[in-house]
């Protein structure tokens, strides 16, 4: 169990982390999620003890990081994946971190073979492709047989195969009951890992849920029209009490499962629809909109197109 209660970093002017406090629970995979410069990395410094708060408290079982006896072999993080002495082999560097942990040197073969980097054991970790080096600080993480792990961003330019491997590796590792906290900035690959959220945007807590109940709040279904008799269309879906909403070029689109109505009204007062198509939103679209007012650098590819609302009900783009 990690719990964070206040957690606040400044640098300067700058707040990084601006008084978190939620925990992390074993047996399940949560995913820390944030656009970049959303405080991820520092937090998890916090709770390493590698950055002092500038208030609030973080613990590590009860206990604070640098309290720990073996830190190693209650709490295991990947946090920057190039953190290796270039010069030493996969198995001299694990083994030194081992013997400074009082970690009993045959978990070095074990946590090679976990990471499948056993036939490149003795080779010099600086010819290591980046893929190679994530497995590495994996297999570090893993040394002391921890009850906590912790990753930052570890599927970080690593290829298919090496992101369906750390996904299954993170599932069963939860599934043996550890506690695994990991970060992303990517909301669809979070899907397919975590159990639980902690979305976090300037530092601050934007929501701590399940991933359940955020797919059922988020993963909302709309239906996108477009017709050359738009006014018409507008007057007809109005008067059936349907809310209508500006896409942005020229589409409309309509909440709900409504395709049917809509087209059934269409035909009944033979107005042309161009488009019709029911959609389902992403969650990174979600992810997106939730985080939109706290990400720190927008790229600006244009105007962005301000809603605007017909019909009864419509309470502005949530
Ligand atoms: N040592 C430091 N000195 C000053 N500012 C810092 C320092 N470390 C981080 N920051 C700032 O704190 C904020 C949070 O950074 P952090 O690296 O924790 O974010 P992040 O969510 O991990 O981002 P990313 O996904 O880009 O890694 C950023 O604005 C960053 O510029």
């Amino acid at each position: 169990m990690i719990e964070l209660a206040g957690l606040t970093k400044r640098y300067g002017e700058k707040v990084a982390v601006d008084d978190l406090t939620f925990s992390v629970r074993p047996g399940i995979v949560t995913g820390f999620l944030g656009p970049n410069g959303a405080g991820k990395s520092t937090t998890m410094r916090m709770i390493l003890g590698l950055d002092h708060p500038t208030a609030g408290d973080v613990r590590v079982d009860g206990v604070h990081y640098r309290r720990l006896k073996d830190p190693l072999t209650r709490i295991g993080a990947l946090l920057d994946a190039k953190a290796v002495h270039g010069g030493r082999s996969a198995y001299h560097h694990l083994l030194c971190l081992a013997q400074s942990n009082g970690v009993p040197e045959r978990r070095v073969a074990e946590v090679l073979d976990t990471v499948g980097l056993t036939a490149v054991a003795r080779k010099k970790a600086k010819g290591f492709s980046l893929g190679m080096g994530q497995r590495l600080g994996i297999a570090a993480a893993l040394l002391g047989d921890p009850r906590i792990l912790m990753f930052d961003e570890p599927v970080n330019g690593l290829d298919p195969e090496g992101i369906h491997w750390i996904r299954n590796l993170m599932k069963s590792l939860a599934a043996q009951g550890r506690t695994v906290f990991v970060s992303s900035h990517l909301m669809s690959e979070m899907a397919l890992t975590a159990d639980h959220l902690v979305v976090i945007g300037q530092g601050r807590l934007l929501a701590d849920t399940s991933m359940a109940d955020f797919i059922r709040q988020n993963a909302r279904s709309y239906v996108r029209i477009r017709s050359p008799q738009r006014e018409r269309l507008l007057d007809v879906l109005h008067e059936d009490g349907i809310t209508v909403v500006e896409a942005g070029a020229g589409a409309l689109e309509v909440e709900g499962d409504k395709a049917g109505r809509i087209g059934e009204l269409a035909a009944r007062y033979g107005i042309v629809l161009h488009e019709l198509s029911p959609r389902q939103a992403s969650l990174e679209e979600a992810f997106m909109q939730l985080t939109a007012q706290a990400v720190e650098y927008h790229a600006h590819t244009g105007p962005d197109p301000a809603p605007q609302a017909w019909g009864a009900g419509w309470k502005g783009a949530e």
